[in-house]
């Protein structure tokens, strides 16, 4: 029941001030060039100003790459802020009421539209626009209408991110920000520049490098054949090639498949493709991690630190899916014996686990949630971002499945940001074969020797 009649709406002038305080810079700009004329004169006043866009050109001509990183993505947010009608008022508001994101005050008649508070964009391709939530609108109202706000906002993939309480960013992809093959980084040449802790992997959609810690982690690379799994294990196995080559790393891989990191055989210290083999491999993993246990247990130490006597053990699966699920019984008896238990207890001992997998269900992921990074890169069903990102993260944004099945598209995945939970568009940098060839040249000398008295 309505208790008072219609109410007045606050003044326009009202109105206007609080804009004009909410956007200072509105005002200050025509404030200062006014004064500026005033004081010095308009001869001066265009002096300055058209060697400031002078200075601004001569920028962008010399140093392309600083002005990309630091002027543009002020100069394209303005643009879109401002410039497109997207984000200006009386579009936003048809925008988020199309969307069922506006309340309504039943005293006034008034509708509420949730306020932008500031847009960034990082990247060409994608924008990030700050929202106030409204009173009584959560999150996860917002996540429920990312498709409807796609449509509306004509982009291809709206993503939610959880910034603060009663603030939101709504993650923008107007198109797809990765339209060229990411060429990886030179390998170091000396161990001790390599950082374990923050491997480069490729590029983020947001236009920054895409690392992710390796030492004491877990990785599950999850996507339909010929999505560029190995990709993002190729740029692990680069980054760890001069400490492979020192004694600081070791390779033990699993390859049923008997394809592309076969290349890897000459600097693997374990290597297995046949059934057997691997559950020997699996099986010689663990006992080295409880001999691990016990050294480290001698020395008295309660964190693993790589050393020559206590190397980094990396295990490399390919086809996750054949060893745990759909292989042979005496394969997946023998893996699912002792796989568990390397994924639960060897992070702490120096013992690391790089898993790919087709086709991501619930009974071929073992333990998913001890896999720290989870990439899910081309997927060719919607149930299976969820089975491998996490609960709501296709709703959050991640639409692996709608990745275009070319071969533009290898590489391009998501993961979530560790903080935020928040699903992220990433690209993988490729190794061809001469990379690859690079990778087994550096890591292979003078580990070489050891490596054909040791692997099988
Ligand atoms: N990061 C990448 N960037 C660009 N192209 C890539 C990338 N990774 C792979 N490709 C291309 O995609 C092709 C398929 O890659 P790859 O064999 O690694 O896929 P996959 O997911 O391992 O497939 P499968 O599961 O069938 O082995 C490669 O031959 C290469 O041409």
């Amino acid at each position: 029941m309505r208790l008072m009649g219609k109410q007045r709406k606050q003044g326009g002038e009202w109105r206007a001030a609080g804009w004009a305080a909410r956007h200072p810079g509105f005002l200050a700009v025509p404030a200062a060039a006014a004064t500026s004329v005033a004081q010095f004169g308009p001869v001066t006043t265009g002096g300055v100003v058209a060697g400031a866009l002078a200075a601004g050109v001569g920028w962008y001509r010399a140093h392309p790459h600083s002005w990309e990183q630091v002027a543009a993505p002020q100069l394209r947010a303005v643009r879109r802020r401002w410039l497109s009608r997207t984000y200006l008022g009386p579009w936003w508001g048809r925008v988020t009421e199309a969307c069922n994101l506006v309340t309504v005050n039943r005293k006034t008649e008034r509708i509420n539209v949730p306020r932008i508070i500031r847009v960034r964009s990082h990247s060409p391709s994608t924008e990030t626009v700050y929202v106030r939530l409204l009173l009584g609108q959560t999150p996860k109202l917002w996540e429920e209408a990312t498709e409807a706000l796609a449509v509306a906002l004509k982009a291809e993939r709206v993503g939610v991110e959880r910034v603060r309480p009663q603030i939101i960013a709504l993650i923008v992809q107007r198109s797809e920000p990765f339209t060229q093959v990411i060429i990886p980084p030179d390998i170091p040449a000396d161990a001790d520049t390599v950082s374990l802790g923050s491997v480069y992997l490729g590029e983020t959609e947001h236009d920054t490098d895409w690392h992710a810690p390796l030492i004491g982690q877990h990785w599950l690379i999850a996507g339909a054949t010929g999505s560029g799994k190995n990709s993002v294990t190729w740029m692990a196995l680069r980054a760890c090639a001069p400490l492979i080559r020192d004694g600081l790393v070791r390779v033990h891989v699993i390859n049923p498949k008997g394809t592309e990191l076969n290349a890897l055989r000459p600097v693997s210290y374990r290597y297995a493709e046949a059934d057997t083999d691997i559950v020997d491999v699996l099986g010689s993993f663990w006992e080295t991690m409880q001999a691990r246990k016990k050294v480290l247990a001698d020395q008295g130490r309660r964190t693993f630190e790589m050393s020559r006597e206590t190397p980094l053990d990396v295990l490399v699966i390919d086809e996750l899916g054949a060893v745990t699920g759909y292989g042979d019984r005496s394969l997946t008896r023998g893996a699912q014996a002792v796989l568990p238990l390397i994924l639960s207890q060897a992070r702490a001992l120096g013992g690391s686990v790089i898993g790919a997998l087709q086709e991501p269900t619930k009974d071929v992921i073992p333990q998913r949630d001890l896999f720290s990074l989870r990439v899910c890169l081309r997927a060719t069903s919607a149930g299976h971002v969820d089975m491998v990102l996490g609960d709501d993260m296709r709703r959050r944004g991640a639409l692996a499945d709608e990745i275009p099945n070319v071969p533009d598209s290898a590489g391009i995945g998501f993961v979530v940001k560790q903080r935020s939970r928040t699903p992220m568009r990433v690209r993988a940098a490729y190794c061809d074969d001469n990379d690859i060839a690079d990778l087994v040249r550096v890591a292979g000398w003078p580990h070489t020797e050891l490596a054909t008295t040791t692997a099988r």
